[in-house]
This record gives structure tokens, sequence and C-alpha cells, in this order.
């Protein structure tokens, strides 16, 4: 399960939002300049589009009013009265220079009927023209003039009408030449009207003047009203002259980039129009694609974070569960290994270091611990047992013989005359003297024997599990008479000292330790009394102490100075 606290979380945490920070700050700026950028561009190209479709209707117009003005000028006057040989005259020109697929007309001044036209049509010749508008203008201009687009009366089919006087030496209109252009005549406007723009948009041909549409790629438009003032914004102003690009919604109800265009030679404009949904694809598309690539960059984040992170991390969740470990006290306190120098390598530094100073610490401790330990059981100037040491063994002591019957004896011993060894020589003297009478009891000793200082000049030994504690006790006092009794140097200082030493041999069950240690206390003081260097025996059965003189007994004299 996901640890929403872990390092591991915050890490993929932190890179998806900076990700989708770098994603989302891209989208607020970058990919609203781009999608400016792209409809600059889609409305810049469509411009170009509809001017390119203009400029070509205006020379298809232009070369043809060029066409029927130049006719006119050399159309020999004396022709209008011979109609064959104008007829004649018109097949040659309009074989020449095929712009009028309509005919070429030669129409009496007055305008009733033709004097000849080319190729012949039925009906044209009694045509009356005198009522058109354009043949009005056309007697009165200097230069070519161009009907309003309509349907031809005879076939319907959309036409416009280019004329041009025709007049003699005296300027007299002797006829009108008018050459008659079908709108979807090859080479004309069929470049409009055949082809659309992209996939679903179109173009538009429209007079302003006349409120038509000359020409559009749905031909069922063609020559009808254009819509009336109100319906279409975009179309308002482009009727009233505005040029450029614009966004508008269609009669079906559809959003549409529109560019105008004018075609300079008539005053009309080319639209060309495509759904903002096409014209506008690519920026979707670019929006779609950031989107995608958003979500990519996003999943191949987040599958390395996921790969990479635990191989980052584990280093730390290692030491992590070796410090879990140590602490439990499944391991015991050991330096981490160092794999990187890196902060978890730092880190794991840091705990070696930690370690080091525990153990430090761990071995003063215990030292002091062993010290104190040592303290509590020995005698702090011979390092002999001390009291509290004692008072234990003869509490063992008193039990194993309560249990087993086996016996022990108790020698309380204490140093004859040792005051003044302290008084002349001084205290360190003193000291040094009582530390080489402790390693003297201790000599020899058996290692079941307990051998204690209670304190000042004054030792006990305990033996234990005696096969004859009499024997043995008086045995081994008289040993220590003899060995305390030996000379002792301390500092080139060399004296004799005695010891005075009173025995207890408990024979009954029912004596305490402390009882134990009174008696062999009481027979000391009586060594003592009887006249030093000697050792006395507890009697339990009547209370005294019994001296027995040692052999090694003599007169305890005063130290002597080495020579
Ligand atoms: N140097 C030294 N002297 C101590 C120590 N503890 C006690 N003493 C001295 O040891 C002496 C023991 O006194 P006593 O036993 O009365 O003197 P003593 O001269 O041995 O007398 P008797 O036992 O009657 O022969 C005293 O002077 C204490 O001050 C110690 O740790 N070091």
């Amino acid at each position: 399960m996901m640890n929403f606290q872990s390092l591991k979380f915050r890490i993929i945490a932190l890179g998806v939002t900076l990700v989708v920070l770098g994603i989302g700050l891209r989208l607020v700026f970058a990919l609203p300049f781009a999608q400016d950028q792209l409809r600059d561009l889609a409305a810049s190209q469509q411009l170009s589009i509809a001017s390119y479709i203009a400029h070509d209707i205006d020379h298809s117009i232009v070369a043809r009013q060029t066409l029927i003005g130049e006719l006119a000028g050399i159309l020999p006057p004396a022709l209008v009265r011979r109609p064959d040989e104008l007829t004649a005259w018109l097949k040659e020109r309009e074989r020449l220079n095929p712009l009028f697929n309509g005919g070429l007309l030669v129409i009496h001044p007055d305008g009733n009927g033709t004097l000849a036209s080319y190729p012949a049509a039925t009906g044209r010749e009694d045509l009356d023209f005198s009522g058109r508008e354009w043949f009005q203008a056309a007697l009165k201009a200097d230069a070519p003039v161009m009907s309003r687009p309509q349907r031809e009366q005879a076939g319907g089919d959309p036409i416009i009408i280019m004329a041009a006087p025709v007049r003699d030496a005296s300027m007299r209109v002797v006829a009108v030449l008018a050459g008659v252009a079908s709108l979807d005549a090859p080479g004309f406007l069929d470049r409009l009207q055949e082809n659309q723009l992209g996939a679903t948009g179109g173009f538009l041909l429209i007079s302003p003047a006349d409120k038509l549409f000359v020409g559009a790629s749905d031909p069922s438009m063609i020559l009808k009203p254009t819509p009336p003032q109100g319906v279409n914004l975009l179309h308002d102003r482009a009727m009233a002259g505005y040029r450029g690009v614009g966004v508008t919604v269609n009669a079906e109800g559809v959003e549409e980039l529109s560019a105008m265009a004018s075609v300079p030679s008539t005053g009309w404009f080319v639209v060309a129009r495509m759904p903002t949904a096409e014209a506008f694809r690519p920026i979707a598309a670019l929006r779609g694609f950031w989107l995608k690539s958003t979500l990519l960059v996003l999943v191949v984040t987040l599958a390395i974070l996921l790969f990479m992170l635990p191989r980052i991390l584990r280093p730390l969740t290692e030491a992590a569960q070796a410090m879990r470990e140590m602490a439990d006290g499944e391991f015991e306190l050991r330096p981490l290994p160092v794999r990187r120098n890196d902060e978890v390598g730092s880190l794991a530094l840091g705990f070696n270091y930690l370690v080091a100073r525990l153990r430090e610490k761990e071995a003063a401790l215990r030292a002091s611990q062993d010290r104190m330990e040592f303290m509590a059981h020995h005698d702090a100037l011979t390092g002999l047992f001390n009291r509290p040491m004692l008072e234990d063994r003869l509490q063992q002591a008193v039990a194993r013989a309560e249990h087993n019957g086996t016996r022990f004896a108790l020698l309380f011993c204490d140093l004859d005359g040792f005051k003044p060894v302290n008084d002349r020589y001084g205290h360190n003297v003193g000291d040094a003297v009582l530390v080489q009478v402790a390693t003297r009891f201790s000599e020899g000793r058996r290692q079941i024997d307990t051998v204690a200082r209670l304190g000042g000049d004054e030792f006990v030994i305990l033996l234990a599990d005696l096969d004859d504690a009499h024997l043995d006790a008086v045995s081994v006092a008289r040993h220590y008479l003899a060995t305390i009794g030996a000379p002792y140097d301390v500092g080139g200082i060399t004296f004799t000292l005695s010891i005075s030493i009173g025995i207890a041999l408990p024979q009954g069950p029912s004596l305490s330790g402390s009882q134990i240690l009174s008696q062999a206390d009481m027979a000391m003081y009586q060594a003592k009394r009887a006249g030093k260097n000697q050792f006395c025996l507890f009697d339990e059965e009547t209370g005294d102490c019994v001296a027995e003189p040692s052999s090694a007994a003599q007169a305890l004299d005063v130290p002597t100075r080495a020579a």
C-alpha cells in the first residue's frame, strides 16, 4: 500500500506536480500563442486564395472588356451595311480569340435587333436591346461597358454582356458591338464554380451593386439574391466595402472563416469560405497532440520515477532495516556499509560515527560497572574481599554446614602494634605494609577459602569444607603467625610485625554468621590480652577462649630501620 508520508510518494508527487505545472504553463501561455499563430496563418492563407481567385476573375473580365473595346475600335463602320461580311468578320475574330462563348453581336444603334451575330442564334436579330441598361450605357460610353449578371433570355444560362460603341469617322455611333460570355464558360468563372476550398469550403462571387451571387461553388446559388441586411453581419460589412478576414455563422448555422477580396474591374468581391472546424483543424490537432504528449510525458515520468526511486532509495531502506534489527537486538551494533558518496552514504557515515561513539561509551560504562562491582565486593587498598563479601561467604558456609554437615573455621587476625608504624613512618608506609600483609594472607590459600579485610589492620580468613576443622585451623593459624611475622621492607625501612588470631570453630547448626564472627573476634581479643603474637580458640561449650601460644610467638619490638 502506498504510504503518503513516504519520501518515495513525495518525490513522485513533486515530479508529477512539476511536469503538470510545466505542461500547464505551456498550455496557458504557449498553446494560445500557437493557436493565434495558426489562426492567423489559416486566415491569411484563405485571404491569399480569395485574392488569387479575385485576381483571376478580374483578369478574365478585363481581357473580355479589352477585347470588346478593341474589336469595336477596329470594326470597319462600312461593314455595318454588309451583314454577310460583318458576320464573317465576327467569325474570324471570335475564332482568333474565343472569349465570348455566348456569341458576338453587332446591334443596331437604335437597339432594334442585330445587324449580325456569330455564332448565329435564332431570335436575336429581332430582339429589342434599346431598353437594356448596358446598351444605353454603351451608346454613351467611350470605354466598354458590362451588363449586370443575368440569365440569357433564350437558354437561361447565367451570362454577362460586354458592349462597346462602333463609331464612324465622324464619331457617330453606327452600331453597338456586344459579346456574351456565359459565366460558367471555360476559363471564365469555372475555376470559382468547379473548385471547393478544402473538403467542405467553397467560393462565392458577389456583386454588391446588384445584390446578387454572380458565381458560387454551389451552382444553385448563382444569380440568387444575397441575404438581406441584418442576417449576416460579416456579409453586411463586406457589402459595405470591408475586405479581409472574419468569422461568421452562415445560414445553416455553421461557423465559417470567410476571406473577402475585391475584383476591381467590376466592383464584385470573392468570398473564400470554410467552416472553422476545418480551417482551424490544425489547432484542434495541435491541442490534441499537446494533450496526448502531456499524458505520455506524465506516464513516462511516472514510470521513470517508479523504476528509479526504489533503486535510489534502496540503501536508505536497507540502512533503516539494519538499524531496526540492531535496535531489536537481532544483530549487535555495527557500522553500516557506505556504498555511495551521496546523502544516503553521508547518513550511513553519520550512523557509523554514532555507533563508534556508542561503543566507546558502552566500553567506558562497562569498565565503570566492573569497577563498581569490584568495589562493592573488595577492599580498595588491598584488593581482598570486604566485609559484605565475607558475610556472604560466611552465610554460604553456614548453609553448607547445615545442609551437608561440613565444617569450617573462621580466623580473626589483627596486627599487633601497627599504629606505631603509621605514627613513625606515615600512613603511606602503613598502607604499603597492609598491602604486603594482604599478599601474605593470600599466598598459598585454597580456592575455596576466603581472605577478607574488615578495615584498619583487621583481616578475616574463612577456611571452608575442612576435614578436621580444629587441626586445620590451628595449622593455618601457625602458618600465618610465621608468615606475617617475617620481616617487612618498605622503601628501605625494615621491621617486623606480629598478629593475634582468634579462631571460631562452629559445631552446631544454630549459629549465624555474625555470631561466629563475634566468637572469632572475642578469641582474637583474648589472644591480645594473653600477650599478642598468638592465637586463641573460642570454646563454644564454655564460651571461653583458650590461648595456644605459637611456636613462632615472640615479643613485638619497635620497628627498626634497615641499615
Ligand atoms: N596506614 C593505614 N592505617 C590504618 C588504616 N586503617 C586504620 N589504620 C590505623 O591502624 C591502627 C590500628 O589501630 P590499633 O589496632 O588500635 O593499633 P595497634 O598498634 O595495632 O594496637 P594493637 O592492636 O593493640 O596492637 C590505627 O592507628 C589506625 O589509624 C589504613 O587503611 N591505613
